[in-house]
């Protein structure tokens, strides 16, 4: 990765923002501001962001941009998703969002060490980059992709690495959702300390 992204964070590849309704995990149905910042190397084949991945397409952006941006809209929530947004220093943009009253949530696989401030930390592990042992324990939600039933037991294996009150989420890989979708259910009424999380933002037509 080529692009030189300020090691303080003060500067961001910013791909996209947004103000729509969390679709996924336990804040699902919410009002929240997302920030999509460019790169990502993990690698997911079924990643439903692969325009994402390289950060040089996405504008260098000032911290203080995208928190006046952010502070135009009535949800006091913001989303901090990619890419992988923790290739980056995120302590200053998340602190200038919290000084302003806004949440901060993240969505991450986890897969670089952990920086910010946050009032939620959405972790999705990926087999392609495993995730950090140190970031686990800080995850208040667990949320791994179903892609075909070996999943279950990976899941598992990470489960065991989050604190007792992290939430657990399977969720459906979307172009395998019919196949994977009636696992899941049988899984969750099975082992009930999970949860099914789908992406109703795709069903809702929303971004
Ligand atoms: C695009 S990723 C960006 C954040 C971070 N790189 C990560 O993977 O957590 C946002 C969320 O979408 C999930 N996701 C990506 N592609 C998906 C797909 N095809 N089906 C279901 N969930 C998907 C990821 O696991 C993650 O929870
Ligand atoms: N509505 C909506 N909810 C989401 N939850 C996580 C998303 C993401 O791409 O990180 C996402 C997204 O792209 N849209
Ligand atoms: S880690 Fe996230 S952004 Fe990166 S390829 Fe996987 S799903 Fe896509
Ligand atoms: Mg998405």
């Amino acid at each position: 990765m080529a692009v030189q992204v300020p090691e303080d964070g003060s500067l961001l590849p910013l791909m996209e923002e947004f103000y729509t309704i969390q679709g996924e995990g336990f804040h699902t149905g919410k009002a929240a501001y997302f920030i999509r910042l460019g790169g990502c190397d993990v690698g997911c084949h079924w990643c439903d962001v692969k325009e994402s991945w390289d950060a040089e397409m996405h504008p260098l952006t000032a911290v203080e941009q995208i928190v006046a941006n952010a502070e135009k809209h009535p949800g006091k929530a913001v989303v901090i998703t990619g890419g992988e947004p923790l290739i980056y220093n995120l302590d200053n943009l998340t602190a200038a969002l919290q000084q302003k009253g806004i949440k901060t949530f993240i969505e991450t696989s986890g897969a670089y060490p952990l920086s910010g401030h946050w009032d939620w930390i959405c972790l999705s592990p990926k087999k392609f980059k495993a995730p950090r042992p140190d970031m686990t324990p800080f995850a208040n939600e667990l949320k791994v992709i179903v892609f075909n039933k070996s999943d279950f037991d990976w899941a598992e294996k990470y489960a065991e690495t989050v604190s007792a009150n992290c939430k657990l989420y399977l969720q459906p890989e979307w172009s395998r959702s019919k196949e994977v979708t009636p696992l899941i259910i049988d899984y969750v009424m099975q082992h009930p300390k999970w949860e099914i999380s789908l992406q109703t933002h795709k069903f809702l037509n929303i971004p």
